[in-house]
């Protein structure tokens, strides 16, 4: 399927990836008796959703439709007219490696940026899946409300205009309502910030720091990822969209948010290790703030909490010293 040809909307998805969202994405598809088509790494979660229609490993208490098929198999994969890839962005690139060969349209809708190449899911899906249509879907979402069928809305960026209607209108559902875009890279930028974001408003509720302390956080949040959004080419009104400043006040202000709880850890005094260690649901958050804080530093571009972030979950700093460190910079301007 090329861009100039899409101008059906896709009936067969797959779902690559069946963590909470994955999952989620799968039922929201086929909660009409539609066939999808689920693929996952762990055997015990084929065997749960194939035999008794859940996954409690990543989405405990969400009952999932029959029309869902796992398989452990990408292969499997080949006969679908869209593929959702919703594996975290450290394992991605591994996986979009191995997908059966075709020209599917892939729908990205994980959120990070991978170490080292400073890439983000598009960049990689551009190297290893050439030719295929590319959209992004990102915006305020918790996996166990899409699931329970909740009101939802959420961004879908594709370039090309006939992609993203078509995609836009096969997924939306009466609950669930996609805002079609054309700027990948703003969707992506703005769901990989603000998982970092959230870490920061996590910390400030786990040290009982206060609601001003964490208002200042969003706002001056934004203000980075909009730095950092701008000098690569995202839209503002991306920015301030669903998918970014939307996901940021649902993530900074929710202890559902795997993020803002790994922040309430680290502000309560725990570290970042015990934290991670033994978890198997992602904090992409933990993952992209060294990442993020990198990038811009290349960049010259200013995100001082951002970096404090990722000096945090390194253990480099200690949260009164990163404090200290923000609130003793030199005063400025609001709009810069
Ligand atoms: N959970 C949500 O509410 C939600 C909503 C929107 C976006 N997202 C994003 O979706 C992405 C996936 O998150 P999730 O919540 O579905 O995951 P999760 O935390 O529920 O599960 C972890 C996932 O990582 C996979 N994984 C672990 N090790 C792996 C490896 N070595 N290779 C390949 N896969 C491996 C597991 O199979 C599983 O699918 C993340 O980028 C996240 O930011 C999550
Ligand atoms: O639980 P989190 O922090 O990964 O957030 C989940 C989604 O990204 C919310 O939109």
């Amino acid at each position: 399927m090329t861009d100039d040809s899409m101008t059906s909307s896709p009936a067969h998805f797959g779902v690559v990836g069946a963590g909470a969202w994955g999952t989620a994405l799968a039922q929201l598809l086929a909660a009409d008796g539609a066939p999808v088509r689920l693929w996952a790494r762990e055997a015990e979660v084929v065997a749960a959703v194939n035999a008794d229609h859940a996954n409690p490993l990543f989405l405990p208490n969400a009952r999932l439709s029959p029309s869902i098929a796992a398989t452990d198999s990408l292969a499997d994969l080949a006969s679908c007219d869209a593929l959702l890839i919703v594996v975290p962005v450290p394992f991605m690139r591994g996986v979009l490696a191995n997908l059966p060969a075709g020209d599917a349209p892939l729908i990205l809708c994980s959120k990070g940026m991978e170490a080292e190449s400073f890439a983000f899911p598009i960049d990689i899906a551009r190297a290893l899946c050439p030719g295929r249509p590319l959209a992004v879907l990102a915006g305020p979402t918790f996996a166990k409300e899409v699931a329970a069928g909740l009101p939802t809305a959420i961004t879908l960026a594709a370039e090309d205009a006939g992609v993203a209607d078509a995609l836009a209108r096969a997924i939306a559902r009466p609950h669930f309502r996609p805002y079609v875009s054309h700027d990948m890279i703003g969707a992506e930028i703005g769901g990989a910030i603000k998982n970092v974001l959230a870490i920061a408003c996590g910390i400030v509720e786990g040290a009982g720091l206060g609601l001003n302390a964490r208002a200042a956080l969003i706002s001056r949040g934004f203000a980075e990822m909009t730095r950092f959004g701008l000098a690569r080419g995202a839209h503002a009104e991306t920015l301030a969209g669903l998918a970014g400043l939307g996901d940021l006040v649902l993530t900074c202000t929710s202890s559902n948010s795997r993020n803002f709880a790994l922040g309430e850890g680290l502000g309560r005094g725990e570290s970042a290790a015990s934290l991670m260690s033994d978890r198997r649901s992602v904090a992409e958050g933990a993952f992209s703030a060294p990442v993020i804080a990198a990038a811009a530093r290349a960049d010259g571009i200013d995100m001082p909490i951002t970096d404090a972030v990722a000096r945090l979950v390194a253990g480099e700093t200690c949260i009164a010293d990163a404090i200290q460190a923000l609130l003793s910079r030199p005063l400025r301007p609001e709009g810069r």
